[in-house]
């Protein structure tokens, strides 16, 4: 299996070369070179697996052999161990048609722990077998932070650094990431948006001598491997509600699209999904794409639903390129021009192509706290991105109302105490292993939106750790 960079002009990588780089070197994404797809046969295979051992063969299908699924099984089930149920992503129903999949049960409450639980290990593996060592350095608008580094605290061969958008998490987010103390761990609080942040990753890649010299690597959804990790829950689920010999639907409260290309990728792979719904907050840049092709990024704005407070989806690039028919060329081109832009000229064939299976819907904050309170009323609890998530499900038209929607529970409530005590007046417990948070001492530091700075941080820390 070889990985291929959706601006054309980078290296072929394996598996482990793309999970090393995180970022293919001409700024772009990677790629698998072909998509490998399942017979229905094949998929039936697959139904009442437990779930590592399911996740252990779709990331085989896109491991190469290196690591095999006898490698990555034991893996994967120490990896998702931790989880607070054995069924690891539990589907609860909400309505006649519309299921929660919980992916809210790992150790950091959202469902970057379905692959940071299992992309921690992973690198252990790959650098322990090859003696290297690497940096991460991953931005967060709140939750891959957390994930990330319960995923890679105290792990010899990794230091990790993450940036998140200054004031822009919640409390629970920030505490989440800033009250570890393990020394392989730094926090850098940047003033700015979660774009910067992301930005700044961008830009730290795109610095050569930097990128060689840490042997910088990524945890956002860039890297390949977490969206491989991603694909499992879509599949687990809809075997679960019949699949393949059922169409389902998904609707996938998104920012950094990381998520919902994860679905897109099991439909690709052959998996019966009728439509994929995008949910947004009042950065809805996504969604305008979706309904009207106006792909044109405006200022980040602070929401109840801060983990999607973004306007530049990493991940679009991969659907682009695959819309553009893999013009590698002509999505470098785009890419360009949206950076210098703020807008992307998307051809419309191309977009209602995507429209076939793409839906969207944007909820504003008020909108957000009354689905909420909706569906507290209903006798479930569910965090402003899951209700963002559901109120799509609920307000898209489907392709048929037999077809079942199963949309993407992507945090626990108790990450965002504020906006479910308005909604619903409930405090929403912490688990007893993170009840003390609000007592933990805290370490981060401030840093403006300077690449120089950050890299120096970055130096700094890796000095310390190493010394
Ligand atoms: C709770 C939550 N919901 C939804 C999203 C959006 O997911 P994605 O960035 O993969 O589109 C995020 C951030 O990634 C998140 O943390
Ligand atoms: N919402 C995310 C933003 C980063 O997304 P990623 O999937 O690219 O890691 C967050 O919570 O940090």
């Amino acid at each position: 299996m070889r990985y291929i960079s959706t601006r054309g002009d980078a290296p072929p990588r394996d598996f482990e070369g793309v999970l090393l780089a995180g970022l293919a070197e001409d700024g772009g994404l990677f790629v698998p070179e072909t998509w490998p797809v399942l017979t229905s046969a094949e998929w039936r295979k697959l139904r009442g697996l437990p779930y590592p051992q399911l996740a252990a063969r779709i990331l085989s299908l896109f491991t190469g052999g290196q690591p095999d699924e006898a490698t990555l099984r034991p893996m994967l089930e120490r990896a998702y161990a931790s989880f607070s149920t054995p069924a690891v992503a539990p589907l609860v129903q909400i309505d006649h048609r519309t299921f929660a999949l919980e992916l809210f049960h790992g150790p950091t409450l959202a469902f970057k722990d379905m692959a940071m639980q299992a992309l921690g290990p992973l690198f252990d593996h790959v650098l322990t077998r090859r003696g290297e060592r690497v940096t991460i350095v991953g931005a967060t608008s709140g939750d891959t932070g957390s994930a990330a580094i319960e995923a890679c605290r105290d792990r010899s061969a990794i230091d990790i650094v993450i940036l998140h958008p200054e004031g822009r998490t919640s409390a629970v987010q920030r505490r989440q990431m800033t009250t570890v103390m393990a020394d392989n761990v730094a926090n850098i609080a940047v003033d700015g948006s979660f774009d910067d942040c992301q930005d700044l990753v961008k830009a730290m890649f795109a610095d050569a001598e930097f990128r060689g010299e840490v042997r910088l690597s990524a945890v956002n959804s860039i890297n390949w491997a977490r969206i491989a990790l991603q694909i499992p829950y879509y599949v687990a689920s809809a075997l679960a509600l019949g699949a393949p010999d059922r169409e389902v639907a998904f609707a996938v409260p998104t920012g950094n699209f990381g998520n919902v290309l994860a679905a897109w990728a099991a439909r690709r792979m052959g998996l019966p999904i009728s439509q994929l719904i995008v949910g947004s907050n009042r950065n809805d840049i996504l969604v305008r794409w979706i309904t009207g092709n106006d792909m044109s990024a405006r200022a980040v704005e602070p929401s109840h639903s801060p983990s999607m407070d973004i306007q530049v989806s990493s991940n679009f690039e991969r659907l682009l390129f695959e819309m553009l028919g893999r013009d590698a060329k002509a999505t470098a081109e785009a890419m360009r021009r949206f950076r210098a832009e703020g807008k992307m000229p998307i051809p419309d064939a191309a977009w209602k192509s995507a429209c076939q299976v793409f839906r969207g819907f944007a909820l504003d904050d008020p909108g957000t706290l009354e689905e909420i309170t909706r569906l507290h009323g209903q006798g479930y609890l569910a965090d402003p991105h899951t209700a963002i998530g559901i109120a799509a499900a609920m307000h898209v038209p489907p392709a048929d109302p037999a077809i079942p929607v199963i949309v993407a529970a992507t945090a626990h409530p108790a990450k965002f105490p504020d906006a479910v005590r308005q909604a619903t007046g409930l405090e929403a417990p912490l688990p007893p292993r993170l009840a003390d948070l609000y007592d933990r001492p805290e370490r981060f530091t401030r840093l403006p939106n300077d690449l120089g700075q950050v890299e120096s941080f970055v130096r700094a820390h890796i000095r310390r750790n190493t010394a």
